[in-house]
C-alpha cells in the first residue's frame, strides 16, 4: 500500500477522500450501474456454469464483484484491458502480506512491479479523462479528477484507485461466499431467504418490471442473513490504530505511539452480547437493534467504510439471482481467518438449476 493510500493518510486529506468517495458511492446513479452490471456479468458468469463439475463459489464472486468495482472506479468495461489489470491486481495483492524482501524473483518484488504497471495503466486512464472533461464524473476517477482542492495528484488519484479495487477482489467476494456457506449448513434461513426472494421475483414478473437497487435492499429477511453473516464471519477481523498522544480508555492508558488493534471478532462473538454467538441465527436481528459499539464489521467514526452500501448491495443481488436460479449441494470446506478470511477450498458446491419459477 502507498504512503497516500486512504488508509494511511490522516487530516484533512483523508476527510476530502472519504467526503468525495462517501458521496459518489452513496449515489442512486451508482447504486443503478452496480444493480445493472452485477446483473450482466452474473448472468454471464452463471450461464457458464455445469451440473457436472463443482462451481467454485469464492472464484466466481471475485471474478463478478472485481468486474463490477473496477467499472464503478475506472469505467473499464470486462475485456483485454480488464483481464490485464486483473492478473496485475492479482500479483499485487499476493504481496501485500509477505516477507519483506525486495529482491527480484521474491513475491514482493513481483507485487511492487505489477502495482507499478497498474499505475502507469490508471495514469493513461486519468489523463484521456482529463482531455476529455467529464462534466457529469460516470466513476470514482471523475469525481476525484474534477476535485477543485488541488490537493489530490495523478499519483495519489492512481494508487488510492488501486487500493480502492482490494474490497472488490477480497470483502464483498468474502462475504457473498460466506453467506453461502452459513446457509449451506442452515435449511430453514435458506428456505425463507429463497421465498422471499421468489415472492420478489414473481412479483416483478407479473408486473413487467426489472428489479431496481432499492427492491433488492427492501428484502427484510435477505438483509438480516447479510447481517449476520458479518457479525459472524468478520471478513475484517479487526482495525489498527496507533495512539498519537497518551490516551485513556476505561483506566488503561495507551501510551503515545503504542498500536491498538481493536478485534472485531472479540465482540462480534462475545457471548455476554450475543446468544450462542457461534451460531448462525439471522432472526435475531429482526428485533434487534445494530449498536454501533457492538456491531461494527464495517468500522465506525471518521473512517467508517464509505462502500457499506455497495457491499450490502451486491450481495442482495448476488443472493437474489444465486437462490433463485439454483438449489445446491455444498462440499466439505473451512473458513480461515488468517491472515485474511477466506474458504480453504474455495467452496466447491454442486449446483443444479431450479425447475419450479
Ligand atoms: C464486506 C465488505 C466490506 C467490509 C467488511 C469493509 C470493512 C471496512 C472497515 C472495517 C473499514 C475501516 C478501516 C479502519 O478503520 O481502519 C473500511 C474502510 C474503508 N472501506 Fe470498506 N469494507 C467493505 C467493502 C468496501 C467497498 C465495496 C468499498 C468501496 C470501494 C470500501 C472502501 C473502503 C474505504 C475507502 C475505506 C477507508 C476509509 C477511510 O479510512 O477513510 N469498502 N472498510
Amino acid at each position: 500500500m502507498g504512503k497516500s493510500s486512504i488508509l494511511l493518510i490522516s487530516g484533512s486529506l483523508q476527510r476530502r477522500i472519504h467526503g468525495l468517495m462517501g458521496s459518489f458511492f452513496k449515489s442512486q446513479s451508482l447504486k443503478a450501474q452496480i444493480t445493472y452490471d452485477m446483473h450482466k456479468y452474473l448472468l454471464e458468469s452463471t450461464a457458464k456454469w455445469s451440473e457436472d463439475y463443482p462451481v467454485y463459489i469464492q472464484d466466481e464472486t471475485k471474478n463478478i464483484s472485481f468486474q463490477v468495482l473496477v467499472k464503478a472506479l475506472i469505467g473499464l468495461d470486462p475485456g483485454y484491458q480488464m483481464d490485464l489489470l486483473k492478473k496485475q491486481f492479482q500479483e499485487f495483492i499476493g504481496g501485500l502480506m509477505s516477507l519483506p524482501i525486495n529482491l527480484p524473483g521474491s513475491q514482493l518484488y513481483r507485487s511492487l512491479q505489477a502495482k507499478k504497471k497498474m499505475v502507469k495503466m490508471i495514469h493513461r486512464i486519468i489523463q484521456e479523462k482529463r482531455s476529455s472533461n467529464p462534466v457529469v464524473p460516470k466513476d470514482a476517477a471523475d469525481v476525484l479528477i474534477s476535485d477543485t482542492s488541488e490537493q489530490l495528484t495523478d499519483d495519489l488519484i492512481a494508487e488510492n484507485l488501486i487500493d480502492l479495487m482490494i474490497p472488490g477482489e477480497d470483502s464483498v467476494p468474502v462475504l457473498m461466499t460466506l453467506t453461502i456457506r452459513y446457509l449451506s449448513d442452515c435449511p430453514s434461513a435458506l428456505q425463507q431467504l429463497t421465498e422471499e426472494n421468489l415472492k420478489l421475483k414473481r412479483l416483478k414478473e407479473k408486473l413487467g418490471q426489472t428489479l431496481s437497487w432499492s427492491d433488492y435492499l427492501s428484502l427484510p429477511f435477505t438483509q438480516t442473513v447479510i447481517t449476520e453473516t458479518l457479525r459472524m464471519g468478520n471478513v475484517i477481523i479487526g482495525v489498527m490504530r496507533k495512539a498519537t498522544k497518551d490516551v485513556q480508555i476505561k483506566g488503561h492508558c495507551i501510551p503515545k505511539g503504542w498500536c491498538v488493534l481493536t478485534y472485531f471478532r472479540s465482540v462480534h462473538l462475545d457471548d455476554d452480547l450475543y446468544d450462542s454467538p457461534h451460531q448462525f441465527n439471522p432472526w435475531r436481528w429482526q428485533d434487534k437493534e445494530m449498536n454501533i459499539c457492538n456491531f461494527t464489521p464495517f468500522g465506525g467514526g471518521q473512517r467508517l467504510c464509505p462502500g457499506l452500501d455497495l457491499a450490502r448491495l451486491e450481495t442482495s443481488i448476488f443472493l437474489h439471482h444465486f437462490v433463485t436460479q439454483f438449489r445446491w449441494v455444498a462440499e466439505d470446506d473451512s473458513i480461515i481467518n488468517f491472515p485474511t478470511v477466506r474458504m480453504k477450498r474455495r467452496m466447491p458446491i454442486w449446483v443444479k438449476r431450479r425447475r419450479d419459477f
